[in-house]
């Protein structure tokens, strides 16, 4: 078990150095441990990683970066970690000044200020460690970026103390295959040195870590591949993707297509915008495996707990409430019509039958000017998801705009409860099973059928195959989800006929939940 050290913030400018010459000369050998620890980091990598490495130990090398630190240890007389932080602050500034590639450097100087802090204070650097061994990560929380960054083959499970079940950082999880478990309380204040942690009951135990443990396979749900009920209502049953290993993951599954495909985790450690061409390659590339199959690719989803570093998003005092998804494409149209473009582009490339979706439109005014400009763009069929109250009781009249709809149930569910999907404290309200978030997909699935459109579900609410009868019930047409649960749904669908799906979400309405 490996526990993931915290950020360690602004060190203090106080006590004074009692000797400010020898507190100076902490500096060089500090700067230098860090960069011989990177360079050594470098050696056991390869390709961009190691360059990176290479790039940062660079940093932590730079005589220039120490010899202002101690300058402000005597002139100043700081203690040497606030010196440091300081002068890399500077730096900071510097590079960000000069814009370009070198903007881009801001994040690395930071980590290798970090890192020298850490070493100055003779404590684990923040951030997720080099695993040596196969290891279970413990940490309070985790972003969505160093989430994306983890290896299946050495992290064998998460567990956070904080975020909810539906958060990007749970989502990532899964799509990784990594057992996760969030939300648990006390988890850091646990004495122990092994878990023993199960992703699908949620339960994590203090282990003894000199026992092994074996996990039994589980055993694949039979399905043909066609979602169906038993008396042959079609639901396609889609994969959620974010990354070429999700899509294939989604195809070896038997998704029938993909009903969500989360461009923005395409650039989650992305500092410069992708160009037109690079994104159509990296679109290409994810919808390669469906060729001929549909597709739906959601326009990015930036800011709040997902911001992309090159759109340099303003602070917000509630970012879930700000500036997010759509909304940043209002005042920088170029950045979607740019994105339109490359999927455009991919849609020749990889022959997949694609159609793109907008996230977080609240209005159906808001849904018109998208599907505009995706048409514009000369993509054929253009959707909105359904992610905002406000949304679900428009649904008729953003139907009457666009050519279908999806329901994102994890933000949807955060917007109608006012709970927030990334804290554990309130994860029990953000439950896709409460019957007043079903009866919000209820006046969706019927808008839909009135109007005679597909309306989906690709929020984590679809994984679930006893919910899927539920959604089936409430009119959806397609269920999207991440790879490991899609045989289970499929083959849920195929038990029930349409009518016991209808009498499941009556039940469902009514606040009755099944137990599984
Ligand atoms: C599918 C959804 O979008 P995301 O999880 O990426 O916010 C959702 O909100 O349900
Ligand atoms: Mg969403």
């Amino acid at each position: 078990m490996v526990r993931i050290a915290e950020s360690l913030g602004e060190p203090p400018r106080s006590p004074k150095p009692a000797d400010p010459q020898a507190e100076a000369a902490r500096i060089v050998p500090a700067a230098q441990a860090v960069a011989a620890r990177l360079e050594e980091l470098a050696a056991k990598a390869d390709g961009e990683a190691a360059d990176i490495l290479l790039t940062t130990a660079a940093m932590a090398a730079d005589p220039a970066l120490a010899v202002e630190a101690e300058r402000l240890v005597v002139a100043e007389e700081l203690p040497a970690p606030r010196a440091i932080y300081d002068s890399a602050a500077g730096f900071a500034r510097s590079l960000a000044a000069a814009g370009g590639y070198l903007a881009e450097r801001v994040r690395d100087i930071e980590d290798v200020r970090d890192r020298i802090v850490a070493e100055l204070l003779g404590v684990a650097p923040p951030g997720v460690p080099e695993l040596t061994a196969p290891s279970v990560l413990v940490a309070r929380d985790l972003a969505p970026a160093d989430t994306a960054g983890l290896d299946p083959a050495t992290v064998l499970a998460l567990v956070t103390e904080q975020g909810g079940p539906t958060s990007h950082t749970a989502i990532l999880a899964r799509a990784l295959g990594i057992p996760a478990v969030v939300a648990v309380r006390g988890l850091l204040a646990l004495d122990a040195d092994a878990l023993l942690v199960d992703g699908d009951t949620g339960t994590v135990e203090p282990a003894d870590p000199a026992s092994p443990v074996r996990t039994a396979a589980r055993t694949a749900a039979d399905w043909d591949g066609v979602g169906t009920t038993s008396d042959g209502h079609r639901i396609k049953v889609l994969g959620n993707v974010g990354s070429v290993a999700d899509a294939r993951a989604a195809a070896d599954a038997g998704a029938e297509g993909v009903g969500l495909f989360r461009t923005e985790f395409c650039y989650l450690g992305a500092s410069a915008e992708p160009t037109v061409a690079e994104q159509r390659a990296a679109y290409a590339a994810v919808l390669a495996p469906f060729s001929g199959k549909p597709v739906t690719v959601r326009t990015l989803d930036a800011g709040a707990d997902k911001p992309l570093a090159f759109l340099a998003q303003e602070a917000e005092p509630n970012p879930a409430l700000g500036v997010r998804g759509l909304r940043i494409a209002f005042d920088r149209p170029d950045v979607l019509d740019r994105q339109l473009e490359a999927i455009a582009g991919a849609v020749k490339d990889s022959g997949a039958d694609v159609a793109v979706m907008a996230p977080m439109v609240a209005t159906a005014a808001e849904a018109a000017w998208f599907a505009d400009r995706a048409r514009a763009a000369g993509i054929r069929r253009a959707g909105v998801m359904i992610e905002i109250p406000a949304a679900a009781l428009a649904a008729r009249e953003i139907l009457a705009v666009t050519d279908f709809v999806s329901v994102g149930t994890n933000d949807l569910a955060q917007y109608t409860f006012a709970a927030d999907r990334q804290l554990g404290a309130v994860a029990a309200l953000n439950d896709p099973w409460q019957p007043a978030l079903l009866r919000l997909l209820r006046l969706v699935g019927d808008a839909a059928a009135d109007a005679g459109k597909p309306a989906g579900v690709c929020g984590e609410a679809a994984a679930d195959p006893l919910l899927a009868r539920v959604l089936a019930g409430l009119g959806m047409t397609s269920l999207s989800m991440n790879a490991a649960a899609i045989r289970a749904v499929g083959a849920g669908l195929a038990e029930s006929t349409m009518d016991e799906c209808k009498v499941a979400a009556e039940a469902a309405l009514a606040g009755d939940r099944p137990r599984p």
